[in-house]
């Protein structure tokens, strides 16, 4: 899934890989959403034993994996981490955390000089330490202000809410953001 770059803003894109971490679609839509604006490679981090179906179970294996340091190990591969200098990196929020899975993936991947660029959605408590734990596995990069979003609520079964109005809605947060951060430098 490769688009060609977006016309560059005050930083020279050479290439963006977008990567994200998705249970329920919603950071998948807002991925999306930045790929379309910004071109490059979209990736969708997967695991090589994934997350239960049950969400119960999710939360507590989730919160044992955080209590451990346990890094999950990834399917998902990145071939040539060299060719990208900005590199997007999705997630919810899971237990006022970044994901296990996303910690597995900065720990496995030297980001040194590249430019990092966090997004979240959660369901309405927001990004807990997450943004903090992104700098602290990327200590040579440049982490850039991050975006986040309400996601679902998938303790009360609202999964999926990225449609209609609200999807519009992020849509406008995210086009104002890329421009704050100077990743894009286009005209509404
Ligand atoms: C295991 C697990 C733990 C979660 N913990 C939190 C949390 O601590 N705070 C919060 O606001 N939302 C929490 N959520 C809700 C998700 O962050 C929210 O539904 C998000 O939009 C899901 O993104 P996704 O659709 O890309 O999977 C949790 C969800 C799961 C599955």
């Amino acid at each position: 899934q490769d688009i060609p770059p977006a016309t560059p803003g005050n930083i020279p894109i050479k290439k963006a890989l977008i990567v994200y971490l998705s249970r329920t679609n919603n950071t998948k839509a807002v991925a999306g959403i930045i790929h379309k604006e910004i071109g490059g490679t979209l990736v969708a981090l997967e695991l090589e034993t994934p997350y239960p179906a049950n969400y119960q179970t999710t939360v507590q294996q989730v919160a044992r994996e955080n209590e451990t340091g346990f890094l999950p190990p990834l399917r998902t591969r990145i071939a040539n981490m060299e060719q990208y200098d900005v590199v997007f990196v999705g997630f919810p929020t899971w237990g006022m955390q970044l994901p296990p899975p996303m910690k597995s993936f900065l720990k496995q991947y030297d980001l040194s000089g590249k430019t990092v660029v966090p997004f979240n959605t959660n369901a309405g408590y927001g990004v807990g330490s997450s943004m903090e734990t992104v700098k602290a596995l990327a200590p040579k990069s440049t982490v850039l202000e991050g975006f986040s979003t309400r996601g679902g609520i998938e303790r009360d079964g609202v999964l999926f809410v990225m449609e209609g109005e609200k999807e519009k809605r992020v849509q406008n947060e995210i086009r104002a953001w890329l421009k704050r951060i100077k990743l894009v430098d286009k005209e509404e």
